[in-house]
């Protein structure tokens, strides 16, 4: 189920800024790749180009290609939809559904497929509800709403949301940053479960968690501010924080800057 996501030469802009240059990288199928680097270098805008979000923001556009194992997400036979069906997205703050039901929120993707029958929508969102590791503490108020859960239940009831629809990519783009520390090592483990399934591309600031969640680290920068990010390495996430190719990946790794 999970795919490799092969990015070459990849420029992204907003209208006539590019904001990302030349971004070519392999993400391996059942990983986990972090992106770090300084604030505005462009992270989340690559993040968003892995399953078309990006061409969601008026001005949008990329250039290069972006391909899941055989299929060229920006080719013109591509649904946009179907691609962010295949390649989940977790967002920076908790966003359930506030009106919906926890099994609602859970169910809705699958709805929106054309899933009605009451049993196989329970039987997934259990399954996926359990993939998140929320089952245990939300099974007896599955009919109560989303946004009544703690902000990790609610990372965690978006994780299942997105989940449930069985994609064979997760993105997450700095999925801990609304979290206290204990749900934070909750969704760490949880990324750790969910890489036997799912090819997982993660933003995060926080260093330590993409040397505690990822097998691969990317770092991108940029030379100044109005220029373009670029990815600088990419590599085994234990060498590129112990021993990095590029002195700017030190630099920023041993906190000199950023
Ligand atoms: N909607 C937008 N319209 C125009 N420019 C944007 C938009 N979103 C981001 N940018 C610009 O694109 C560049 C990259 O931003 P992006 O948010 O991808 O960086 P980032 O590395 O994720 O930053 P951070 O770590 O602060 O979240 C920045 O110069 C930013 O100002």
């Amino acid at each position: 189920m999970a795919k490799r996501i092969d990015v070459k030469d990849l420029n992204v802009y907003y209208g006539s800024f590019k904001a990302v240059e030349d971004v070519s990288m392999t993400v391996e199928p059942r990983s986990v790749t972090a992106f770090i680097g300084p604030s505005g270098c462009g992270k989340s805008t690559f993040l968003r180009t892995l399953n078309r979000m990006h061409e969601v923001i008026p001005g949008g556009r990329v250039e290069g290609s972006v391909m899941l194992d055989d299929d060229d997400l920006y080719s013109s036979k591509m649904d946009p939809v179907n691609v962010r069906r295949t390649v989940g997205m977790v967002f920076q703050r908790p966003n359930p559904f506030p009106t919906m039901s926890i099994f609602d929120n859970v169910a809705a993707g699958m709805r929106l497929n054309g899933v009605r029958n009451r049993k196989v929508l329970a039987e997934s969102v259990e399954k996926s509800l359990r993939g998140a590791n929320l089952w245990n503490e939300v099974k007896d108020r599955l009919d109560k709403p989303g946004a009544g859960l703690s902000g990790g239940q609610q990372q965690r009831l978006c994780i299942a949301r997105a989940i449930a629809v069985e994609p064979q990519v997760l993105l997450m783009d700095e999925p801990c940053s609304a979290l206290d520390p204990i749900s934070t090592l909750a969704i760490e483990d949880l990324i750790g479960e969910l890489k036997s399934s799912f090819t997982i591309v993660i933003v995060t600031h926080n260093m330590q968690q993409a040397a505690r969640v990822s097998d691969k680290t990317a770092f991108f920068n940029l030379a100044a501010t109005g220029k373009p990010g670029r990815l600088i390495e990419i590599d085994d996430t234990a060498t590129i924080f112990s021993n990095p190719t590029q002195k700017a990946t030190e630099d920023y790794i041993s906190g000199r800057f950023g």
